[in-house]
């Protein structure tokens, strides 16, 4: 069981959380029309599911004001735990409690490509639950705040001729634009280039001033070192490390060094 501090409040719980994906294995005469089509009708699961346990028994307790960076070597389960905490992977035992409504901001975030960016930056505004009114106002912060526009009129056109930073920039300012409980990012800011970088690092300080939690996963050192004051570290699915930012990346860099 974990321990909650009682004189701080807690924005998100992780107890003992397990994390398991099962991917349905291609290939062999199982995968034929007439397997799966006797799947269906049996129920059986057929012999060829394989399970990958991304989180083993993870523990913590994030509170308001933190800003906490995930690291882990590729694989360590750091994008699945993220997920989980927005509600989008299911807890296969243990659990995970959040406050409000967590939002996921990754460089997979559900954006149309087909669409412009001032329509997604309506549209993401909306699904965040702001009124059309107070879309309509911050929708030319938004894309200012992006820089999309530095170059021509790029609002107009389809995301599908974005770069990946430019992508990558119009997500973040978008989820940047409301203030969260719960705030995720899954190495948004590393996308960008230097000055949004720093941008965007300085929008996160405010977020956290506004007593939301910031989580931000990033392979970038430097990244999390500006942004976190506390770290966790993962590797395969469990908890190295849990503490302030310059003692866990000490610990983790001896280890990456090996
Ligand atoms: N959709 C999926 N289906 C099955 N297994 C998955 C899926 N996504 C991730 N995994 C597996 O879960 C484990 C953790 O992956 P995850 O993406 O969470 O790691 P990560 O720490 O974010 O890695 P990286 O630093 O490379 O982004 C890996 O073994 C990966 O293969």
């Amino acid at each position: 069981m974990v321990e909650i501090d009682n004189d701080r409040t807690p924005t998100v719980v992780a107890d003992e959380a397990h994390i398991i994906y099962r991917v349905q294995q291609g290939g062999g005469t199982n995968s034929s029309p007439l397997a799966s089509f006797k799947r269906m009708v049996t129920g059986s699961k057929g012999g060829n599911i394989r399970e990958v346990h991304a989180v083993k028994g993870v523990s913590f307790v994030a509170y308001k004001g933190e800003a906490i960076g995930l690291i882990g070597t590729n694989g360590s389960g750091k994008s699945t735990l993220l997920r989980a905490v927005a509600g989008l992977l299911p807890v296969s035992k243990g659990a995970i409690y959040a406050a409000g409504q967590p939002s996921l901001l990754g460089v997979n975030a559900a954006l149309m490509n087909e669409l412009p960016g001032d329509r997604n930056v309506e549209l993401g505004c909306l699904a965040m639950g702001m009124s059309p009114a107070e879309v309509a106002a911050k929708k030319q912060e938004i894309i200012d705040f992006s820089g999309i526009n530095d170059k021509g009129d790029f609002s107009s056109l389809p995301m599908r001729t974005y770069s990946s930073g430019m992508g990558a920039r119009l997500r973040f300012s978008i989820a940047a634009a409301k203030e969260h409980d719960v705030l995720l990012i899954d190495e948004a800011l590393a996308t960008g280039d230097a000055k949004f970088r720093k941008r965007s690092e300085q929008r996160v300080r405010e977020l956290r001033g506004q007593a939301g939690t910031v989580f931000l996963v990033s392979h970038s050192e430097q990244s999390i070192r500006d942004t976190c004051d506390r770290c966790i570290w993962l590797e395969a699915g469990t908890i190295r490390a849990d503490g302030p930012t310059a003692d866990v990346m000490k610990e983790y860099e001896a280890y990456t060094r090996r």
